[in-house]
């Protein structure tokens, strides 16, 4: 399980890498980005992982969310996987939304995608693994957040994991998959007709399902153009309420999509992250 270092640069002290390595789940090279404060040559500290949304590798939120600062201040190691397999022979789609850079992680089932398209193994089994071999990890103290199509993958990666994922929160996530037509699209492509493997996949599903014992923090924008299409915020609040799941949705006004969004939260989630993995 060697990992080769792209970069590595010092960042608020710590050090911001950026990793490959060859992947069992996808059978493809993966790239992550690492960022790892100060205090990580110590210690063991807990990791908060980013999942990302569409079109995105690792480098958006590396570069645009401003989070090392805060990670650095709360001695979190961040971890941003990319969002798909890549590479020649993966197979893709020309639309943004479908393919590389769209891999809505999931394990897929269906042709072309079942070969290369296992993201859900990716993060929940390789994922942890590469980082307790290579960096100073406490993964007894792990948390996951992410952004729309990301945001869908924390949600529904946590609630089947919690073991492994302790602490839970989202910007503007894919709440309910199946009901959305980005989720359509994906899970018609990746998981065929069976719409008992899209409950699998499906946040507000799962929750219904299987609950969530801690808290969950999201942050909308209420000036997010894919609100009413396809983030359905109020679908995943209706689910948490018949199951008292106890969520906090924070619709923030005048906000989009964008990173600037993010940028303008992450320093909260980072926080909210840290005070319950370190408690
Ligand atoms: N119109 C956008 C749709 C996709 C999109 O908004 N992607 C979001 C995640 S769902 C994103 O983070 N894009 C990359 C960025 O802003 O750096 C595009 O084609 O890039």
């Amino acid at each position: 399980m060697t990992i080769e270092t792209l970069s590595e640069q010092k960042c608020f002290g710590g050090i911001q890498g950026v990793y490959r390595h060859q992947s069992s789940s996808t059978g493809t090279d993966m790239e992550f980005a690492v960022f790892q404060p100060a205090e990580a040559a110590k210690k063991p500290l807990p990791v908060l992982v980013f999942l990302s949304g569409l079109t995105c590798t690792w480098e958006n939120f590396t570069t645009k969310a401003g989070a090392q600062r805060y990670a650095a201040e709360h001695g979190v190691i961040v971890v941003a996987p990319d969002t798909s397999p890549r590479g020649e022979g993966v197979a893709d789609d020309q639309a943004y939304d479908l393919g590389k850079g769209a891999g809505f992680y999931l394990n897929a089932t269906e042709d072309p995608w079942a070969k290369h398209y296992r993201m859900e193994d990716y993060v929940v089994k390789e994922l942890p693994a590469v980082l307790a071999n290579n960096f100073p990890v406490d993964l007894d103290r792990m948390g996951i957040t992410g952004h729309s199509m990301g945001g869908h993958g924390a949600l529904t990666l946590a609630i089947k994991n919690p073991d492994l994922f302790k602490t839970l929160s989202a910007f503007a996530p894919i709440v309910s998959p199946a009901n959305c037509p980005w989720g359509q699209k994906a899970f018609n492509n990746y998981l065929g007709d069976n719409i008992a493997t899209w409950g699998q996949n499906d946040a507000s599903a799962l929750v219904e399902t299987f609950g969530w014992s801690g808290d969950i923090l999201i942050d909308q924008g209420a000036s997010d153009t894919f609100l009413e299409t396809e983030l359905l915020p109020d679908v995943f609040v209706r689910a948490c309420e018949r199951k008292s799941v106890a969520l906090t949705l924070r619709m923030q006004e005048g906000y989009d999509h964008s990173y600037y969004f993010i940028a303008s939260f992450i320093e909260d989630h980072i926080a909210w992250h840290a005070k319950r993995l370190k408690a």
